[in-house]
This record gives structure tokens, sequence and C-alpha cells, in this order.
């Protein structure tokens, strides 16, 4: 950071106050819209399950993807600051446009809630994503390198901070928002009907992406803006290109060999460009292996959600649903990442241990491995927690059954005495409970509850099975103009078959005549089991990730810093790609050994990783770029001694030769 004054506080740079907030807000923003967006999808646009999920993950690897394209247009074109500036802009964008979309009124002309043309609200929140992705992406590389670059040479202590509290801006917006947004979802607005409040749920995120750019806009003054040098994407391209088309051409033997291949463009290429390309190369190759870490920390937010629905999320008198156990993450991170930076680094440095960056990083992929173990011992405590229910299911269904058939053959004309085989066998998805009514009565009984309507129960019939949330539901129950009510409390994962015996006498409440047959226990194995592999993934998390951001930034070249920081955010979209891969294809029977696989492929890829990071060597890019910079100019001294010296011999070889010629001349004239 030569030649800038930045006022500092506590010896850092004053700068990053406004890179780390701008960063906070920009995750809330991110993080917050990515929270309701499958809902959205679902029940705004009406798409069905396959198609929003889809649309989603491509959303999300699009956003990972979108790095390499900030990288290149800061390094090379606008500089980091103005990229950050231009493309923040085109982030609030699309965050508005998503917001606007989600309005229903805008189309909805005859005033029933639901917009009338779809099309409209298809293609503005679609255009919104796609400004999002570029955003958001393009961003997310020169904002972290930015912040790396307020840091002077010496500052490398403070630089390992500033990445660790860029991480917990990360976290903490994400925690925020992923809170904020679902509540304000769920609100009820609109102008001449009120439905779910998306556009609040975007329209603040939208808020948040203002609020980054204006934060970042204000540090203006304070920041050190590194010059762009140039296409160097289309130097670096060109200069591997024809190191590969040298060596190829001096293929034979005849011809010495030389120490890298990309020595051979140094016929053409500046050898400070030869040496920033092979620091790049080294780097991303070692990054090869670490897609698989992302692979099996993505899927926190898909199989572990979905193994939470088949647990007991009630936390004494607080409930927790399913998809809110993956908020443990960013919480764990908030507290661990000033552990391992206060209590567990420096313990191990006093220790003696040299716990170098590559050497964390294959740490955190070993924990990893170990959350994965975790998930699948869980597992196998869910399947066999399973088996006895089914088994408690079986035998009691029997005696169940046996009791209803008894009681229809009593009461049914013979012409109705089928009792129905569709029942349930398999625990309901996504922790809901399965419930139906049987009505013994010989009028029909009508049966509701605010989120469902189980219909008109004909006499000695069975209704269909409803799907309901865990909590305290309560059931009216009409017939003809008398009603009473009946409540219970749900679990999760649970089904159950309501009798309405012949003898219900209506009244203000009916809570002693129902009885309640258990089909399916609720969820026995408690949620409180996750945290452990929970705990196990975040302090990889920590050991990889933030290392990894800080790593990418310290070993790369002065001029492609946002290019490596998009080369490992690169690992992440890949991680994502192959997840979806996997999802496809894994047909494991069971559950936990498709856990115990991924656990294992990572061990393996591991093992390949700290091989490759035993035989890398740490630089100082600074350093090697000054040591060039200075061979350089020492070339360019020695060149000029060398111009002057050929001139001088060279006017004294034309004076030689004038005088020759004078003397020639004297001669002839003579
Ligand atoms: C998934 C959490 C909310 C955020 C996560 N702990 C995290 O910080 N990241 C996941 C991908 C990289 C990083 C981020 O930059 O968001």
């Amino acid at each position: 950071m030569a030649g800038t004054i930045n006022k500092e506080v506590c010896g850092y740079p004053l700068s990053i106050f406004f890179i780390v907030v701008n960063e906070f807000c920009e995750r809330f923003s991110y993080y917050g819209m990515r929270a309701v967006l499958v809902l959205y999808f679902k029940y705004f646009l009406r798409w069905d399950d396959d198609l929003a999920t889809s649309i989603y993950h491509t959303f999300v690897a699009l956003c990972y993807l979108t790095p390499i394209l900030g990288a290149i247009v800061a390094d090379s074109w606008l500089g980091k600051f103005k990229t950050i500036i231009y493309l923040s802009i085109v982030y609030a964008i699309g965050q508005v446009a998503m917001a606007v979309s989600a309005i229903h009124d805008i189309t909805d002309t005859d005033r029933d809630g639901t917009p009338d043309n779809m099309t409209f609200h298809v293609v503005l929140s679609m255009v919104g994503l796609f400004l999002i992705a570029l955003g958001t992406g393009g961003i997310k590389p020169c904002v972290a390198a930015f912040g790396g670059d307020q840091f002077s040479d010496h500052q490398d202590r403070q630089r390992r901070t500033f990445f660790s509290v860029f991480y917990l801006c990360i976290n903490g917006g994400s925690l925020l928002s992923t809170i904020i947004t679902p509540i304000l979802r769920a609100q009820d607005c609109g102008i001449h009907s009120q439905q779910k409040c998306y556009s609040l749920a975007f329209g603040v995120p939208a808020a948040l992406m203002l609020v980054a750019l204006v934060v970042f806009i204000v540090g203006s003054g304070m920041y050190y803006k590194a010059e762009p040098q140039g296409n160097i994407m289309l130097d670096v391209c060109k200069c591997i290109g024809f190191a590969i088309k040298n060596r190829y051409r001096h293929r034979s033997n005849q011809y010495p060999k030389r120490q890298h291949w990309m020595d051979w463009a140094e016929e053409k290429y500046d050898k400070l460009l030869i040496a920033q390309i092979k620091m790049v190369l080294k780097v991303l190759f070692l990054y090869i292996p670490l897609p698989m870490f992302w692979t099996l920390f993505d899927q926190k937010g898909s199989r572990w959600t979905l193994q939470a629905t088949t647990m007991n999320g009630y936390f004494g008198s607080l409930v927790i649903q399913p998809d809110q156990m993956q908020t443990v993450n960013p919480i764990l991170i908030l507290t661990l990442v000033p552990i391992m930076d206060s209590v567990i680094y420096p313990l191990i440095n006093k220790c003696g241990l040299n716990f170098t960056p590559l050497k964390r990083m294959t740490v955190g992929m070993l924990l990893a491995a170990i959350a994965f173990v975790c998930a699948a011992l869980v597992q196998i405590e869910i399947d066999v927690s399973r088996k006895q229910l089914l088994y408690l299911f079986i035998s009691s269904s029997h005696f169940y059954f046996f009791f209803l058939n008894l009681i229809f053959r009593k009461h049914c004309p013979p012409s109705h005495q089928h009792p129905r085989t569709d029942d349930i066998t398999s625990k309901p998805q996504e922790g809901n409970n399965a419930i139906r009514f049987v009505n013994g009565m010989k009028t029909a009984v009508n049966v509701s509850i605010p989120a469902a309507n189980f219909g008109l129960i004909e006499p000695f019939s069975y209704s269909n099975y409803s799907l309901i949330k865990n909590g305290k539901v309560t059931f009216t129950l009409w017939s003809g103009s008398q009603s009473c009510e009946y409540s219970t409390d749900f679990g999760f994962g649970s089904s159950y078959t309501f009798f309405i015996p012949s003898t219900l006498v209506f009244g203000p409440n009916c809570q002693e005549s129902i009885t309640a047959a258990e089909d399916i226990k609720p969820n026995s194995v408690h949620m409180a089991l996750q945290i452990p592999q929970y705990f196990f993934i975040t302090a990889g998390e920590v050991m990889f990730s933030v290392t990894g951001l800080e790593f990418s930034y310290s070993q790369a070249p002065s001029n492609m810093k946002a290019v490596l920081q998009a080369g490992w955010l690169f690992t992440v979209a890949i991680g994502n790609f192959i997840v979806l891969i996997v999802a496809e294809l894994a047909k494991l029977p069971k559950q936990w050994a498709e856990y115990v696989l991924f656990a294992s492929l990572l061990v393996a890829v591991c093992f390949i990783f700290s091989i490759m990071a035993y035989f890398y060597t740490y630089i100082d890019p600074a350093e090697i770029e000054a040591q060039f910079k200075k061979n350089v100019n020492e070339d360019d001294e020695d060149n000029k001694h060398k111009l002057q010296k050929t001139e001088v011999e060279m006017n004294k070889r034309d004076s030689i030769k004038c005088h020759d010629e004078d003397d020639k001349d004297k001669q002839t004239k003579m």
C-alpha cells in the first residue's frame, strides 16, 4: 500500500470499518432474500416443488460463478472500487425488481388477491434474480480483496483479523436476515386485498443493499485504491497459450529442459508476468480438491434439514422448526471465530506447533468429515426409533382395525361396510402430522380447523388425511346447526385417527367424547442431537473457509488479488453443483450410509490435499514482485550503460570513418 496515508484506529485502517459494514448489509440483503425465495416461487408464482428447487439452486450456483466476471472487470479494467460501486447499483436494482415483482396488486385487476398477469411477475423476478446474481457474485471477490488492500505489507496480523471480522459480518448479517425476512413474509399486506407480504420480505433486503452502497460511498475518501493494470486476464491467457505452444514446438530432446513449463513463455513475455502466473497457478492447483468440502457443507441446507423433519423440535416451551436448525451455523460462527482467534490458535502457537494456513484447512476438512459421521449416527438412531415405532404401529393398528370393524358391523348398513385400506404407513413429510376423522354417527359431520377443512364426513366413513403443523390445534365439528370444539397438541411427524362416537353430544366442547388412536407416534429423537454435527461442520468452516479467504489474498500477486478470490468462490460453486448431481445420482438405500460415504470421500480428498499442501511453499508476492522490479531496473541501468558505451563507440568509429574519408578527400583533392 505504498504511498497512501490512511487514518488508523488501534493499528487498523479506518477505511475497513466501511468495508465490513458494507459486507454486513450486503449479506443481510442476499441471505434475507434467499430465505424466502423458494416459498415465493411456490406460493406466489405457483410453481411446483421441482421447478422451484431447480431455479433456486441454479440461482445460488450462478451467484458463485459470477465472481469470475467481477474479478476480471476489477483487476483488468475498472479497479475494485468502481466495480463494487457499479455492480452494487445493479444488485440494488435487482432487489428492487424482486420487491416490485412480489406486489400482487399490480396485476390483480379483478381484486381477488391473486395476480392476473403471472408472466409479468415471472419475467420481472427472473430479471431481478439475474441482476442480483451478477451484483452479489461480481462484488464478492472485490470487497474481500479491497479490504485486504487497505493493509500495508507489515500488517499481516491485522489483515488476518480483518478476514475473521469480515466472516463474522457475513454471518451476523445472514443470521439476522434469515430470522427477520420469514417474519416479514408471514405478514399480510396489500392495497385491494391482503396477501402474504413477499414484497416486504424482498423490500427490506433491497433497502439494506442501498444502505450497503451508501456506506461504501461514504468511506470513499479513506480507501487505498489500487489502480487496475490493463487487461491482465487477456495477457495471462495469451502468455499461457504461448508457453504451451512454444513448449510443443521445442519438444525434441535437443532443446534443454526448463525449470517450469511457464518458462517457455520467456521468449516473448515479461519475467514478472510469468512469475505472477506461476503464483496463481500454484494456488489454483491446490484448490482442485476443495469443492468437496463445500459439497458436504451445503448439505446442511438439504439433507440435514430433511433429517430434522424426522426429529422432535420441542426445546422446553420453544418449538424449533426443522429449517430453523440451519441458523445454528451462523450462531456458532459468531462464537467460534473469536474463540479460535483469541484462544485456540494462540494456544497451539504456544505449544510450539506451526499451524500453517494449509494445515488449518486440512483440519477443517477433517472436522467436516467428523460432522458427517455424527449425522450418520443420528440417522441410525432415527431409523432404529422408527423401526420400533413401525412395529408398535403395526401391532396397535391390528387391534385398532379389529375394533373399528366391530363398530362398523354393528352400526353400518352392509353397503357401507368397506373399511379403507389406504391408511398411512410411513411418516408424513416435513415434520407435519397426518390427521383423519372417523364419523361413527348416523348424521354427516363437518370438521374444520383454520388451516384445513376435512370436508363433510358421511355417516360411518373416514375423512381423507390432512397434514397439519405441530402445536395446539382446535377442531370445530358441525352437524346441522350444532357444533362443538375439540383441542389437542401435536408433536412432529405423527399420524392420528380421531373417532367421533355415535353418542357424541354437541355442546361448547366435545373434549371428553372424541377418542384418538395414534397410528404413527410423533418423532422421538430430539433435534438437539443435531447440534454436535453443526458444531463440527462450523468449526471446520472456521478453519477452512476463514483461513482460505485470507490465504487466497496473501498468496495472490498484486494484480490478481480479486481473480484469486473469485477462484476461491468458484470452489463453492462447484461444491453446489456436486450436491445437485449427487442428489440425483446417489440412491443409497440407507441415508446413514450416504453420510458415511461423503465422510469417507472427504477424508480421501483431505489426504490428497495434505500431500499437495506439503509440497506448497508459501510466498510473499509483494517481495517477489519488488525483486523482479529491482532486477528490471538494474537491467535498465545496465542497458543504459551498454547503450551509452555503444553510442560512444559508434561515435568514435564514425569519427574515425569521417577522418578516413576526410583524408581520402584530401588525397583526391591533392
Ligand atoms: C450459510 C451461512 C448463512 C453462511 C456461511 N457460514 C458462510 O459464511 N458462507 C457460506 C459460503 C461462503 C460464506 C459466505 O461468504 O457466505
